[in-house]
């Protein structure tokens, strides 16, 4: 299912005194089965944009269009119950959404609310524990006996449940250690390899866009004002720090180490195993590397 914006525009509280403009004039196109990251400032526009995803927010100009659902200013509140379940957003820290009493209970409110008896929601509930690095152990626990890191897996565990199309992910790591945010990230990328699931991930993190996204988007005052492959994008650093949002560590260390030696890299490295290959190749003789070495710096 591909969703596309075309000429969407955005205003809150349209027609008060209050009225105040988000997004202007927006086309841009989630393929199926990608891995898009979409940067920008605060207050440029991610999150409402992102409400637009499910329909959670309708364009008050233009028109999105989910998978065949076209959502307009125009169009009805009724029926978008579907869209929601085929589009998962995590919002910014959504353990703080968990209620239930047990984490099995909170796992399974969304499936049990589109009519699954208490039996399947448990059956549910066991099958997305492991996708999140948790045991079927936490089933009977509580949520609020966990890390704050075990949370967001659960609260992410409950938006997985209904097994959507495409997961929107508003800053998941936001307040994880290094540890943390790395095996969040490792896990939305083993569910967008293993299921073909459809990524589209805010964020602040240029390291994480370099070693995970496909498609990046840049907005800007609530318009795109750059989309295309992050390493075409990144290729502009200049242009990049004149908006100050900065580059992968690799590609700043690149850049550094192509004055200092007066040469250029073949290739632009976007990660820093990309990085090593690329210095280990204007070495001579130097020893090949062993799988099992390269295995372990992928990213
Ligand atoms: N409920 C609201 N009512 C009125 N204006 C809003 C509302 N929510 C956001 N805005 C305004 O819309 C613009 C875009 O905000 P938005 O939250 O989409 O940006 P963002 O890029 O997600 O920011 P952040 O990185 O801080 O989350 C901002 O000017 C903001 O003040």
């Amino acid at each position: 299912m591909d969703i596309t914006f075309e000429k969407v525009g955005y205003t809150y509280q349209k027609g008060t005194p209050f009225e105040s403009r988000a997004l202007y004039d927006i086309d841009l196109m989630i393929k199926e089965g990608s891995y898009t990251a979409l940067v920008g400032h605060t207050g440029s526009g991610k999150s409402t944009l992102l409400q637009h995803l499910n329909a959670l927010s309708k364009p008050t100009e233009g028109t999105v269009k989910i998978g065949d659902r076209v959502i307009t200013s125009q169009t009805d509140n009724k029926n978008l119950k579907n869209i929601r379940k085929k589009v998962g957003i995590v919002f910014q820290f959504p353990e703080a959404q968990l209620f239930e009493e047990t984490i099995a209970r909170d796992i399974a409110f969304g499936p049990k609310n589109f009519g699954a008896s208490e039996e399947e929601g448990k059956e549910i509930a066991k099958r997305m524990l492991p996708l999140v690095g948790l045991d079927e152990s936490f089933m009977e626990r509580s949520p609020f006996d966990l890390s704050g890191g075990q949370m967001r897996r659960v609260a992410i565990a409950g938006v997985l449940a209904m097994d959507p199309e495409v997961l929107v992910l508003d800053e998941p790591t936001a307040g994880l250690d290094p540890q943390g945010r790395k095996e969040m990230m490792e896990m939305f990328f083993g569910l967008h390899q293993q299921q073909n699931m459809t990524i589209v991930l805010v964020t602040h993190q240029m390291d994480d866009v370099a070693n995970y996204a496909d498609h990046m988007i840049i907005l800007e005052k609530g318009t795109v004002v750059k989309q295309g492959e992050p390493r075409e994008i990144f290729q502009d650093a200049e242009w990049l720090e004149s908006k100050q949002l900065g580059v992968p560590a690799a590609v700043a260390f690149a850049g550094r180490l192509e004055k200092r030696l007066n040469r250029s890299f073949a290739k632009l490295p976007l990660t820093t195993a990309e990085l090593a290959e690329q210095i280990a190749a204007w070495l001579p003789n130097l020893p090949k590397q062993t799988a099992q070495e390269k295995g372990g710096e992928d990213r």
